[in-house]
């Protein structure tokens, strides 16, 4: 893939903060791979209001990857997961990246950024990986998922809202959050329980981040 176009630092950048995540770092270069393609098709596209590659290595690639350890227990026991609303691929593509066997559905109903998604899917090789164009509420598949996730989609009840049949018995909501949102676990619908708020440190990024995990009774 073309990555010549890239600054040249934004691999040392990259190699450290999955050093500091601790991931490996030859995983920096189907990393790039999927930033050259995100910013050549951003061109064109509307795909992310993120545009600065230095920026996007932090914000989309690290904040992505940060969560990581929590879908350890899917690649063991084989559990699919599905990244709700995902944008460009996010976090999901950068989670398949550097897990691979992890199964991911990549749910998205704006055409353009799930055609980004397919070439995407195409291009890194990524075998198990597929992608809903779809509404989240009309994906038809319930309880086939171990895992949601969502990053800057919507509020804890809304996501369950619309993705919450996904989830198959005891399955986790993952959803990533900037401060630990008190409204919205207030707010939390019957039938879920709020697992933990992990406080995540996201290399580069100087800003505050939350995983928080709500299971299904
Ligand atoms: C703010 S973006 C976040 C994208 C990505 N998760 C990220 O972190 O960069 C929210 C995305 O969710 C998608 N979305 C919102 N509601 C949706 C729904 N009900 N079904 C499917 N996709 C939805 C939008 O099209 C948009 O691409």
């Amino acid at each position: 893939m073309n990555t010549a176009t890239l600054p040249p630092d934004l691999r040392p950048l990259l190699e450290s903060g999955l050093a500091t995540l601790g991931l490996d770092r030859s995983f920096a270069t189907p990393l790039l791979d999927y930033l050259a393609l995100l910013l050549r098709w951003n061109k064109t596209y509307n795909l992310t209001a993120v545009r600065d590659p230095r920026e996007m290595v932090s914000k989309h690639l690290l904040d992505s990857l940060a969560m990581h350890p929590y879908v350890d227990g899917l690649v063991a026991s084989g559990g699919a997961l599905a990244d709700l609303g995902t944008g460009a691929g996010l976090p999901g593509i950068p989670l398949a990246i550097v897990k691979p066997g992890l199964r991911v559905t990549l749910v998205e109903s704006n055409g353009k950024k799930a055609r980004f998604m397919r070439e995407a899917v195409r291009q890194l090789g990524l075998k198990d990986v597929r992608v809903a164009e779809s509404r989240i509420e009309a994906l038809d598949e319930p309880g086939a998922y171990a895992a949601i996730t969502a990053r800057a989609l919507a509020t804890i009840p809304l996501i369950l809202e619309l993705g919450g049949h996904l989830l198959a018995d005891g399955g986790q909501l993952l959803a990533m959050k900037g401060v630990h949102p008190v409204e919205e676990l207030d707010a939390m619908p019957a039938g879920w329980t709020l697992r933990t708020s992990h406080p995540l440190r996201v290399p580069g990024l100087d800003a505050e981040r939350h995983l928080v995990v709500v299971t299904r009774n």
